[in-house]
């Protein structure tokens, strides 16, 4: 008889060390595997105040041509103690050749984002292609997110806002640190 509950025979790895080997085309995103933990700072002129914010990044694949992308952040006062929790997505990176990127990216504000962009040296910077939105989210019209490998188990992240009728500009920026 089958085990009804078997362990999945594909998981994922953080590492590119790690089986399964990673597809070619993730080469020049093969920095970036693991999970990453930092501190950032945000901004936008809707908003009374800038904030402060602490987030955990995972990258991770399994063998095939795209990772799977995981980025959960929540507030801190200035103690870097937590307040509450705060934005969260999800989704894939599809590489294609040449360091392409396609990268689908969901969040629980009812956001939905299509972005393309590049992968290389040590810089992937993705822009908007198309946004789309569940009828009560917040109009937002495009996004811009660079993620910099800034040293071996440093990364920056930088991300740009077009949404509820203010033109594209920062709004979040974050120094990240590969955990383990
Ligand atoms: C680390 C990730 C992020 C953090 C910590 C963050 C934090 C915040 C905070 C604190 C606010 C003020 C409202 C509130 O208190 O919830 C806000 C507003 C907003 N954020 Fe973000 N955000 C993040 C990522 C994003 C992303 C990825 C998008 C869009 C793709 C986005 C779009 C917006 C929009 C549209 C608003 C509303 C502005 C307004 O209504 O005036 N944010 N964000």
């Amino acid at each position: 008889m089958s085990d009804p509950a078997p362990q999945h025979p594909y998981p994922d790895a953080h590492h590119p060390d790690e089986a399964p080997a990673p597809h070619a085309l993730l080469t020049p995103v093969l920095g970036l595997l693991g999970t990453w933990h930092g501190r950032g700072s945000g901004e936008y002129p809707t908003l009374d105040a800038d904030f402060a914010y602490a987030q955990e990044v995972t990258f991770s694949h399994d063998g095939r041509p795209f990772l799977h992308y995981e980025a959960r952040a929540w507030l801190v006062d200035a103690d870097g103690r937590p307040l509450r929790p705060s934005a969260r997505e999800s989704g894939w990176w599809r590489l294609q050749a040449d360091g392409r990127v396609e990268a689908l990216i969901t969040q629980p504000t009812g956001v939905a984002e299509i972005a393309v962009g590049h992968a290389g040296g040590d810089t992937v910077d993705l822009s908007t292609h198309e946004v789309a939105l569940a009828p009560t989210a917040k109009k937002v019209d495009a996004t811009r997110r660079r993620y910099t490998l800034t040293a071996p188990g440093t990364l920056t992240f930088v991300h740009d806002l077009a949404a509820v009728g203010q033109p594209l500009q920062h709004h979040l920026s974050a120094l990240l640190h590969r955990k383990g």
